[in-house]
């Protein structure tokens, strides 16, 4: 289902679980940096709103989404107690194909460092042709990935803690 058919920040259909008892890390790339604080804030508040510690809540700023991938890794082998990974960052198509690169690289990457270590890493990545299609994601008419990434987070944390 396209986003503009379904809201990102539209959860009250669904049971969301408690995330008291969860440490959940969120790493923010810094490229197109008004996207991604948007969609850094709406991560921060949704999780806060369910449940999980303040101090709970690991936040750690990268350079750009490509590096979203190493920062899990790392995250998740220095620190074993977390419960999940959230990585958030904004990719806008521009002349070339390095678009393309990093979105393969980083979607693919976040996939491979969640399965190597068995924990949820949560791709919370925009890739837009153009930044109105970002606004619209992080906040706008759309709602807010950032919202759709915590509570993905807490539900992927609450099936690991479940089995
Ligand atoms: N163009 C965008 C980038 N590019 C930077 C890369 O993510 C990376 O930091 C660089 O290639 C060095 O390894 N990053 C974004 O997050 N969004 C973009 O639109
Ligand atoms: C996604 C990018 O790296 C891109 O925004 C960079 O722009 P360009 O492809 O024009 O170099």
């Amino acid at each position: 289902m396209a986003t503009h058919l379904k809201n990102l920040s539209d959860f009250s259909h669904t049971t969301i679980p408690n995330g008291a008892d969860y440490k959940i890390a969120i790493v923010v790339a810094e490229w197109n940096a008004k996207i991604t604080g948007a969609l850094y804030q709406g991560a921060f508040d949704t999780l806060i709103k369910h449940g999980v510690k303040e101090e709970n809540v690991i936040s750690m700023p990268v350079p750009g989404s490509f590096e979203l991938t190493s920062a899990a890794e790392i995250l998740l082998t220095k620190n074993n107690g977390l419960d999940a990974v959230i990585c958030l960052g904004c990719v806008i198509q521009g002349d070339t194909k390095h678009f393309d690169f990093i979105c393969d690289a980083v979607a693919n990457g976040v996939t491979n460092v969640s399965i190597k270590h068995s924990k949820p890493v949560i791709f919370g990545v925009l890739t837009t042709n153009d930044e109105q299609q970002a606004i619209d994601r992080a906040g706008g008419k759309h709602g807010n990935k950032g919202d759709e990434a915590a509570i993905t987070a807490l539900k992927m944390a609450h099936f690991s803690a479940s089995i």
